[in-house]
């Protein structure tokens, strides 16, 4: 910069007037007090003028501005008049599928703003992960990506371009925030989203077709439905009952999911839902017949504790209330839950076209009482409340479990809210027979794999009979039991610590079922028998 030519300008004190370039001064000066003098010391001192930079800055501030105000006016008139969205909230179950779906698209590397989640999918380790020693060594698990909250980002999808916001908004009751993915495109019709949505559950169908979800109530100052798993589906025919009454439950289920069945029932009047009780010691297979049917039927299971001491009435209704039309609402346990019908019931009407089961009027009225949410405890008429008053959906499938059938209260299991009752035994010799040779038959996959899976170093030789073989021990195995006395989940323990070896399983069954069966007369448990 030429500073002896700058020197040399003459440069006005005070001076108001503007040259075409510079902003007026009085105009800087009113909005930075001091501006002429600062301006003078630069030039003064520099050979700067400032004058002719802050004009250039606002210029280009000003063009920034009127930018900005244009891209919105046109950005706000198409998402007024050519977008369309569609919210996904995430009391749905559609939620996660999004998300899981979305975080597989984002694996691009052009999104910036990502939430890292640590990815526990056990299907994607590589199960032969081993030492030397044959040790298998854990695998940290890896994270994955999905879109942080707060903040959008976009996708393709059949060659056009969707936005995705993941944002949280409060409840209508504006309790507690509600987390929300909201998909736009731009259409005048909402179509192409509900394709994408379409897509994504034909790509959950297609990926976990063979799993079921499993899903408990948490709290978070309000209750709501939590994921907790989403393990392979549980094969029928590894859940050892008589085939009977497997048969019975299926074909029921059956016909009640049925689209037809809920046009029927709705078409005569009747409540559209279906109670099971499945009863019989611990151990017998309640739990796992009830996971097994939601793999036959694909449906998801919802686990409620009533044991929950915080569990109130209103969480009760409201966890009701969230269920998907279709799915498993199991109930465990309902006996231990000390479930008692009141003494002083208070009658309260049940809210208009609440409850069209004539039968279940009677109870319904006596609903509400003492015992609500105020206490913290799930009374008996609450409960009925629930199965069957205004909370309840109609299409799900209700299963309770209990060890103690016969301390159940008659209204909680009669026909409306029970319609089919399992009873579980301990284990006859037929199925202890069933669950030995269950434990050391090789799936084919491991027949395939001549007993190890893909990529594995060779194991330790296991001692796994031919079927011939296998079958002679597991009747020598079944015969060494006296009948109704172990449960499956005893015999499927004891045999759990001999799983690669069913001869040792032999050897050492007579001490250890004496033993058990020593404690169970002294009625202890006894623990550590293995
Ligand atoms: N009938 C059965 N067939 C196959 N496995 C069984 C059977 N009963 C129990 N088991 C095994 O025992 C374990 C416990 O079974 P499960 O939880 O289904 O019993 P439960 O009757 O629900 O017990 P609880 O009354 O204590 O809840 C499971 O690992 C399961 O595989």
């Amino acid at each position: 910069m030429d500073f002896s030519r700058l020197q040399n300008l003459q440069y006005e004190l005070n001076s108001t007037n503007a040259t075409a370039a510079n902003l007026p001064s009085t105009l800087l000066e009113l909005v930075v007090p001091g501006y002429s003098t600062i301006s003078q010391l630069a030039f003064r001192l520099l050979g700067i003028d400032i004058g002719v930079i802050v004009t250039g800055w606002a210029l280009i501030f000003g063009c920034h501005a009127a930018w900005r105000y244009l891209y919105d006016l046109v950005q706000g008139y198409f998402d007024e008049y050519y977008t369309s969205s569609i919210q996904v909230h995430d009391d749905d179950g559609l939620f996660d599928d999004v998300k899981a779906w979305l975080s597989e698209q984002q694996n691009r590397k052009s999104s910036r703003k990502l939430k890292a989640v640590t990815d526990y999918d056990d299907n994607k380790k590589d199960d032969n992960v081993q030492d030397e020693q044959g040790i298998y060594k854990y695998e940290v698990p890896m994270p994955r990506y999905e879109l942080s909250y707060g903040t959008d980002d976009f996708f393709f999808h059949n060659g056009r371009r969707f936005k995705v916001v993941r944002s949280s908004v409060k409840d209508e009751a504006g309790s507690y925030m509600r987390e929300t993915l909201e998909i736009y495109c731009y259409a005048r019709t909402a179509e192409p989203v509900k394709d994408v949505l379409t897509h994504i559950r034909q790509w959950k169908i297609n990926r976990e077709t063979a799993m079921t979800s499993v899903y408990r109530a948490l709290s978070n100052g309000s209750r709501y439905w939590s994921r907790q798993s989403c393990r392979p589906s549980r094969p029928l025919q590894t859940v050892s009952l008589d085939q009977q009454q497997k048969d019975d439950i299926v074909e029921d289920i059956n016909e009640y999911l049925r689209p037809a069945t809920a046009r029927w029932y709705a078409a005569r009047g009747i409540p559209h839902r279906r109670g099971y009780l499945f009863h019989g010691p611990p151990g017998t297979g309640k739990t796992s017949l009830s996971f097994a049917l939601a793999g036959v039927f694909g449906l998801e299971v919802y686990c409620v504790s009533l044991n929950d001491k915080d569990l109130t009435e209103s969480d009760l209704c409201m966890l009701f209330n969230d269920l998907p039309d279709r799915c498993i609402v199991l109930l465990e346990d309902i006996d231990s839950a000390g479930l008692k019908r009141e003494e002083e019931p208070v009658l309260v009407e049940m809210p208009e076209g609440g409850n069209a089961d004539p039968g279940s009027s009677k109870d319904a009225k006596t609903a509400t009482n003492k015992t609500d949410s105020s206490t913290g405890s799930i009374s008996l008429s609450a409960l009925l409340n629930v199965i069957d008053g205004a909370a309840s959906h109609e299409g799900h499938v209700l299963i309770m479990t209990t060890n103690t059938p016969g301390q159940l209260d008659a209204a909680l299991i009669r026909p409306g809210r029970v319609d089919l009752q399992v009873a579980f035994t301990f284990a006859t010799q037929d199925q202890i027979h069933e669950i030995f040779k269950r434990m050391y038959s090789q799936t084919p996959e491991e027949q395939t794999s001549g007993g190890r899976l893909s990529n594995s170093k060779p194991r330790p030789v296991s001692k796994i009979p031919d079927s011939k073989t296998l079958e002679g021990m597991a009747r020598k195995f079944a015969q060494q039991f006296p009948a109704d006395t172990f449960s499956p989940a005893e015999i499927q323990g004891y045999l759990l610590m001999r799983k690669k070896n069913p001869q040792k399983a032999l050897n050492d069954l007579e001490k250890w079922r004496d033993e058990i069966l020593v404690s169970k007369k002294n009625g202890k448990r006894l623990v550590g028998a293995q």
